[in-house]
């Protein structure tokens, strides 16, 4: 924790004595006011009541739902984050634990829960292949309850809702690049199926509770994404490759290389998600990047990176060699967003690319 910095003055409004946690103390000698700020605290916007939201983010201490607190704390508002800490975990958001606008809650969401919010942002779920594969059955239990439970909840308190679909929804796609009217090509019964059938759900789940109930969704599909907090062991493919390089080990390509992604920084994918949960759009939203590597392209370019920084830094001692194994069932071949319609009804614009 950072030394308490005394402020003299004008005593501070009392939403700033509250954000940043300060104590206040008497001067007798000079007749001034004295502060003591824990300046412990990133400062946050003063929203004024009727602007500031009560937010509810499940799987807020993943690596995506954390960059999303970050970014609704910054912006002012209340935030409440619900996680069962199975990939997630609190060093990602211990930063604003002790803030008033911010609560931390372990819960996993297959059970209910109940809380007054605005907002619901629903992320809880494994979302890194050998992460959703290690328990089938808990994905599609996670996708299916914990979306439900959380249309539940939005019904009952009106909330608006916002979940966080995929790209893997489209399955291996038949559609190249991927856009929102394509209906998708997934083996149901494959080792993908427990994410892919069960985000498929969720969607069908949400625009369930809008046409019945009314309930007010937002759906985000989101492409392959990249940025710090990603866990080192995550299994997926940009974690794997930097570590990997970095350590100078094999980099580990699946298949032959040809298949191909698209790599979103993480505070494009954030700009989207809020653009989309305060904007009209109500269909199904792809954010991602267009910009299309080969795996194998991917693997050079990380190679190529990490020799020069550690040539730069000093740290060089070899460069990784690129070996092939066997490509796991089901792998898509081919990806790329199609984001005309995040660019179109949200004005959304990607501001990072890859290197
Ligand atoms: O070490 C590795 C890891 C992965 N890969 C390959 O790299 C590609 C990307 O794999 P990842 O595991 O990063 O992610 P995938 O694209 O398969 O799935 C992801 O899709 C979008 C999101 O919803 C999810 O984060 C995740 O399911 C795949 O073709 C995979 O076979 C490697 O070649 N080597």
């Amino acid at each position: 924790m950072s030394a308490p910095k005394v402020v003299k003055g004008d005593a501070p409004p009392n939403s700033i004595e509250r954000a940043y946690g300060a104590q206040s103390t008497y001067n007798d000698a000079d007749n001034s006011i004295s502060y003591t700020t824990m300046a412990k605290f990133p400062p946050v916007k003063l929203l004024p009541n009727a602007e500031r939201k009560r937010i509810l983010v499940t799987g807020g201490a993943g690596f995506v739902g954390s960059h999303l607190v970050d970014r609704l704390m910054l912006l002012g508002h209340e935030v409440t984050v619900l996680d069962n800490f199975f990939t997630g975990s609190r060093t990602t958001v211990s930063h604003w634990v002790g803030h008033p606008n911010f609560e931390m809650v372990r819960h996993d969401v297959i059970n209910p829960f109940l809380i007054e919010v605005d907002q619901i942002y629903h992320l809880a779920c494994p979302a890194s292949p050998p992460h959703y594969q290690y328990n089938a059955v808990k994905t599609i239990k996670t996708s299916f309850m914990g979306t439900l439970n959380m249309l539940g909840l939005a019904k009952r308190v009106k909330a608006r809702f916002l979940i966080t679909s995929t790209s893997e929804v489209y399955g291996d796609p038949e559609v190249h690049p991927q856009t929102e009217e394509y209906w998708g090509h997934v083996n149901p019964i494959g080792i993908r199926a427990c994410y892919d059938e069960g985000k498929r759900v969720a969607e069908t789940l949400t625009y369930g509770y809008q046409r019945q109930d009314g309930v007010d969704v937002r759906v985000a599909r989101i492409f392959n994404t990249f940025g710090p907090r990603m866990n080192p062991y995550d299994g997926r493919v940009v974690s794997n490759f930097i570590i990997q390089a970095l350590k100078g080990e094999d980099m580990t390509v699946y298949g032959d290389g040809s298949q191909t992604r698209s790599f979103q920084y993480v505070h494009d994918l954030v700009d989207g998600l809020i653009l989309l949960m305060n904007g009209p759009e109500t269909r199904p939203t792809n954010i991602g990047s267009s910009h299309e590597f080969t795996i194998k392209e991917f693997a050079e370019h990380v190679k190529e990176i990490v020799a020069k920084v550690q040539k730069e830094e000093g740290t060089y001692k070899k460069t990784a060699e690129i070996i092939y194994k066997d490509l796991p069932q089901d792998d898509p071949q081919r990806r790329r967003a199609d984001t005309t319609r995040a660019e179109e009804s949200l004005g959304w614009k990607s501001r990072w690319t890859v290197a």
